[in-house]
């Protein structure tokens, strides 16, 4: 048996177990106990792990991990909830710089308030078949009326494992406007396999498509999720094409413990 800390990290619902992984410790081959730490019965219960590690250039490195145990994508809550961790960890003051799978991100935190920089987005498909968005992670945005009563675990799970978008799969983002610039999005989230109260990437993404597709007229988009709210900024240079996009809202720490795992 190997005894971890933990802590435990929520931004708009989305939670994690954080781990500082900076003495490389961590079993990171054990997809099992990793799945088991996110086990909401048998563990402590979270949509993802990530463990903060060091890095050469920058203050950190952030390695995420799905529920299911799977290395994924970019997590845009994760990314906003490990800048607290890391200030909490006294490793930053108010801005640093991290490498995350999808690149280098750029971040500030006041208070609870984390404002993580996103990589920039080149394309946005919109045909027949999909609106897509890659932010760092796959998202498929859906269109729909009646938010509040809609099947998105049912439909969201369907297009997940869609022939479109095998073998990697997508995440899923179903969405209805508030009005021309704020919008209700909810997201079936892959290696989850379920609804989450909230995804950064998954907002990013619906922001930026509600934008290419000309329904939003800013450059700041108001996104309410389960699980709060979120604040997506951008520079649209060209049709398609976004830059400093920034994903702004709350990271808070839940609780902190041990756990023992078979090592
Ligand atoms: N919750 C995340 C997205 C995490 C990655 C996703 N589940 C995937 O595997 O693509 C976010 O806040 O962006």
């Amino acid at each position: 048996m190997q005894k971890i800390t933990f802590y435990k990290y929520q931004g708009t619902g989305n939670d994690f177990v954080m781990i500082d992984n900076r003495a490389l410790f961590f079993p990171k081959e054990n997809q099992e106990a990793i799945a088991l730490l996110c086990d909401r019965r048998f563990g402590i219960g979270a949509d993802g792990l990530i463990l903060l590690e060091n890095d050469a250039i920058t203050d950190f490195r952030m390695v995420y991990y799905n529920s299911d145990g799977s290395e994924s994508t970019m997590c845009g809550n994760g990314g906003r909830c490990i800048v607290a961790f890391a200030k909490q960890l006294e490793i930053i003051k108010t801005q640093c710089t991290f490498m995350a799978v999808d690149g280098l991100h750029h971040a500030t935190i006041k208070e609870d308030e984390v404002a993580l920089q996103m990589i920039d987005v080149n394309e946005v498909r919109v045909n027949e078949h999909q609106i897509f968005v890659h932010t760092g992670s796959p998202h498929h945005i859906v269109e729909v009326n009646n938010l509040e009563s809609y099947k998105v675990f049912e439909e969201g799970k369907k297009i997940r494992y869609a022939a479109l978008y095998t073998p990697g799969g997508t995440n899923v983002n179903f969405v209805e406007a508030i009005d021309t610039n704020h919008y209700k999005v909810r997201t079936y989230e892959r290696g989850v396999e379920d609804e989450t109260f909230s995804c950064g990437t998954g907002a990013t993404a619906v922001a930026i498509a509600m934008h290419h597709l000309g329904k939003a007229t800013k450059e700041e988009i108001g996104i309410v999720v389960p699980g709060g709210s979120l604040t997506i900024s951008f520079s649209c240079v060209a049709p398609g094409i976004y830059e400093n996009v920034i994903l702004k809202g709350p990271a808070k720490k839940v609780f902190s413990g041990e756990i023992s795992i078979n090592s």
